[in-house]
């Protein structure tokens, strides 16, 4: 049996309103419910709208938010029943996290070879030598010339300083790696040697990783399993190489109907209105609002998962049917809409 590095069991994550003030009672439902495995070796893809919690759960899974309510347990233990000390060797070690902008992930202050150091220091990892000889070790294996090794981070290229947030991010020899829009911020010209090393380093490493990011078609290259999320709600869990046609939830079926460069293209199915405001989601199933299947069913209770196969979960009352043509799909939306 392929060993769980990390489980999230019906996680929520509610924050306070940025907008309404210090004493306001709005609350933002970043995540609600939230059941997820990541297991040794495998890639998980995170999609979804902006807003929809992608951040909130990676920022989970790597032990920085707490949930609100529920479990997150690396290596079957809850991260937040632990003492500090014990939760920062557990999992500050036992996994690494990769921002969107490493201009602003790394000291700028410090030369690369000091950023790198820096969490052996912190986790006192073995002597100065033994320290100095791992720096060099990290920065062969992102492919960083030893040459920049003074550097600070804003003399680099922005492809450079994403190698180096890469390397400090496996300092430690974690295994589980979560990437949060990697390259969104990268010229288009550096995207692909980053998104290669992470799959040459997950290789061989033999890591877990979690993959977010809004560029469907680029999740879709990297993982092994995909996640949709909607409105801090999980909605579907699927092999990444099917799940293009075979999505049983109309928002996974719509979301990525839309996405170019599809090896046979689908025709893409409007998305109708605004997402709802993530503080007054709505009852039931959160993308009734704007879903052409939904009915009275939807606006009671959330569906639980149903299972298309062992290793395609769905939630939805009324999900694309097996064989559903995308112009029957699009014929029902544009009637909705
Ligand atoms: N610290 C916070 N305080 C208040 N609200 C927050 C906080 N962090 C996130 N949120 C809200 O929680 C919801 C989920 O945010 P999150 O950043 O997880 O979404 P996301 O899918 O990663 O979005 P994006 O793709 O735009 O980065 C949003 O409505 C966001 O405004």
């Amino acid at each position: 049996m392929t060993e769980t590095v990390l489980e999230l069991s019906d996680v929520h994550v509610v924050h306070r309103a940025r907008s309404g003030g210090l004493f306001s009672r709005d609350r933002v439902y970043a995540l609600t419910g939230a059941d997820l495995t990541v297991a040794a070796g495998e890639t998980v893809g995170v999609v979804g709208e902006s807003g929809c919690g992608k951040s909130t759960l990676a920022k989970v899974l790597v032990g920085v938010q707490k949930p609100t309510e529920g479990t997150a347990a690396f290596r079957g233990r809850d991260i937040w029943a632990m003492k500090p000390a014990e939760r920062r060797e557990a999992i500050g070690a036992g996994t690494g996290m990769i921002f969107q902008d490493p201009s602003t992930a790394l000291n700028r202050r410090l030369p690369v070879h000091r950023v790198l150091r820096d969490p052996l220091d912190v986790h006192h990892r073995g002597t100065v030598a033994q320290r100095n000889e791992r720096v060099r070790e990290l920065m062969a294996l992102v492919g960083l010339p030893r040459s920049v090794a003074d550097a600070l981070p804003g003399q680099l290229s922005g492809g450079q300083r994403q190698r180096v947030a890469i390397a400090r991010a496996l300092a430690l020899e974690p295994s589980l790696l979560v990437a949060d829009e990697p390259t969104s911020a990268l010229d288009v010209s550096v995207r692909a040697q980053i998104l290669n090393l992470l799959l040459d380093l997950k290789e061989r490493l033999g890591l877990a990783m979690v993959f977010v990011s809004h560029d469907i078609q680029t999740v879709r290259r990297m993982s092994d399993r995909v996640v949709t999320m909607y409105l801090g709600r999980i909605v579907e869990q699927a092999p990444a190489a099917g799940i293009a046609r075979q999505a049983r939830h109309p928002y996974t079926r719509a979301l990525f109907s839309a996405t170019p460069g599809l090896i046979s293209p689908i025709e893409p199915i409007p998305l109708v209105g605004p997402v709802p405001s993530a503080t007054r989601p709505p009852s039931g199933c959160p993308f009734r609002t704007r879903c052409w299947k939904a009915d009275d069913d939807c606006s009671g209770s959330m569906p639980e998962f149903e299972a298309a196969d062992p290793a395609h979960l769905f939630r939805c009352y009324h999900p694309v049917v097996a064989g559903e043509s995308t112009d029957d799909l699009i014929t029902q939306a544009l009637e909705r809409s």
